[in-house]
């Protein structure tokens, strides 16, 4: 297949593209060209406009004006099918995977091989062998999805979408739920299929990822292209200028603001905590510090963040909150006990989306900002323009969440839970589809926070991100968290990397 594809070429481009919704544009006139065996890196702010462009290029939604060509011809697709039967497949950040099916009903979903009417299962089973096997993936085909960690799943649903016969590929933040040994994977991965003639377009804010396994950059900006170019020797801050805009030399937080790992009083004294995957954790957590929580997905550290939320029922502990025992129960008494979560779960637990911008920031404060029987909204938009102001929200902030782009979503859910002025707070991927200059806003917050004495635990998958903001860290490995905690002044990447695995 690969040197037919390479042979043959193959280009899909957009010209003159443009969407609106309303009135509004959010894509506006845009053109560039991907081609067969090469890797584009689509980049920008949130809300620039990409995966709208990918919505577009994937059959998700029509544009409002332009052309889609395809290896040169006009073509126009109505549905996610229809871009697929030409060729062109989507992986969202959000799998499409199901879950409870085993890998080969979902390889097959709605396409099973039949053979004189009657499903062929023998004959599944084993092309979904055969394909998995192609493509280095070791995992039982007859076990459910849900087995699968993160990154399998993800490369299962590329595979099925090879298998259909795409040769764009285009994929969505698809680095930003792995650890980092599923992301050199997949960076090989997309590296082997360019090779053998697939284009891949990798739509992500990691701009170190985008630079080691792109051939061809493009920058939106405001619904615009701010630059269409070959890799060549483009640097991070290269990238980082076309994305912001403009040129900052960046201080590592960490080295600006060194503090001793251990501050004064003990806020939370965390005793053989079990609940979900987390087994017998004990850790001191001290008032105003930020505490990083690391390792891979699913290693207890985000489950010990919802017992003390109490989302997550507890096994056993015991917990002491500034002096006095703590019994996680609801999140609305760990809400009166001095807590905040911000989840990892955005969609589910993170905001109202039929709610504007401004309500969604105010959430967990409505008390703050209750006037005996009243509610004072001036003081809530003050607020609300603030947050919005400082975490480069750009959407009108009576906008309902539900439309906004999904680091610009992450971004109000980070401003509730900085409003609430939680003196504990417990962030899950604080920074999860969030832009370059936003994350380094929310970090600043993070260790303001911090410095004015509250307490944060913060559970991140980007190892660079813990060293970043944490003045202790805690890895997490198989549910069991290792001793006494890691000052930051003596954690490194390679270290705590290994420890993880
Ligand atoms: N249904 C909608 N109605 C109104 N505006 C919308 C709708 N869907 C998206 N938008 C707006 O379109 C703009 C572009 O959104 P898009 O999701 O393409 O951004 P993005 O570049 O992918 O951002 P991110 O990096 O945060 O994922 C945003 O301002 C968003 O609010």
């Amino acid at each position: 297949m690969s040197a037919v594809l390479a042979e043959r070429g193959g280009s899909l481009a957009l010209s003159g593209i443009v969407k609106r919704y309303d009135a509004a544009p959010v894509v506006r006139g845009i053109g560039f060209t991907l081609r067969a065996g090469r890797v584009t890196a689509l980049l920008g702010h949130n809300g620039a406009g990409k995966s709208t462009v990918l919505k577009i290029l994937g059959g998700a939604e029509r544009p409002t004006g332009g052309t889609i060509l395809l290896d040169g011809a006009p073509v126009g697709f109505a549905t996610p099918r229809e871009a697929e039967a030409h060729g062109i497949a989507v992986v969202w950040q959000e799998l499409r995977i199901i879950e409870n099916l085993t890998l080969v009903r979902n390889f097959f979903l709605n396409r099973e091989i039949t053979r004189a009417g009657l499903v062929d299962r023998a004959a599944m089973r084993a092309h979904v062998v055969r394909a998995l096997a192609a493509h280095g993936l070791d995992a039982d085909p007859d076990a459910p999805a849900g087995d699968l960690s993160p990154g399998d799943r993800q490369m299962l649903e590329i595979i099925i979408a090879l298998d259909k016969g795409s040769r764009f590929l285009l994929l969505d933040e698809p680095t930003s739920a792995l650890n980092a040994s599923e992301i050199t994977r997949l960076l090989e991965t997309v590296r082997r299929l360019a090779a053998a003639g697939t284009c891949v377009v990798i739509v992500t804010h990691k701009l170190g990822e985008a630079l080691a396994v792109a051939d061809h950059v493009v920058v939106m900006k405001d619904g615009d292209i701010a630059l269409d170019a070959e890799r060549g020797e483009l640097s991070e801050a290269d990238l980082a200028y076309y994305i912001t805009g403009h040129r900052r030399e960046a201080t590592p937080l960490a080295e600006a603001a060194p503090r001793s790992a251990f501050g004064g009083d003990t806020m939370l004294d965390i005793r053989d905590l079990s609940a979900g995957n987390c087994l017998d954790a004990s850790l001191e957590i001290h008032a105003g510090r930020v505490v990083g929580l690391y390792g891979v997905a699913g290693a207890g550290q985000v489950d010990l963040l919802e017992a003390l939320f109490g989302v997550r029922k507890l096994r056993g502990g015991r917990i002491t909150l500034n002096g006095t025992p703590y019994i996680p129960s609801t999140p609305r008494a760990a809400l009166a006990r001095g807590f905040g979560f911000l989840t990892d779960d955005r969609k589910r637990n993170g905001f109202i989306p039929d709610m504007t911008i401004s309500k969604n920031i105010v959430l967990a404060s409505i008390r703050r900002f209750a006037r005996g029987p009243w509610f004072d909204a001036d003081a809530c938009d003050i607020q609300a323009k603030a947050m919005a102001s400082r975490l480069a929200i750009r959407s009108p902030l009576t906008m309902h969440v539900r439309r906004l782009s999904g680091g610009n979503q992450q971004k109000v859910i980070f401003a509730k839970w900085v409003t609430a002025k939680s003196r504990i707070l417990l962030l899950a991927e604080p920074t999860k589809g969030v832009d370059i200059g936003a994350k380094a806003e929310i970090h600043g917050l993070i260790r303001e926070l911090a410095a004015s004495g509250d307490t944060l635990l913060v559970c991140s998958s980007e190892i660079e991100e813990i060293l970043e903001i944490a003045d202790v860290v805690h890895v997490f490995r198989h549910g069991v968290c290792a001793g006494q905690g890691i000052p930051r002044a003596e954690a490194e990447a390679k270290s705590l990397l290994a420890l993880s695995l």
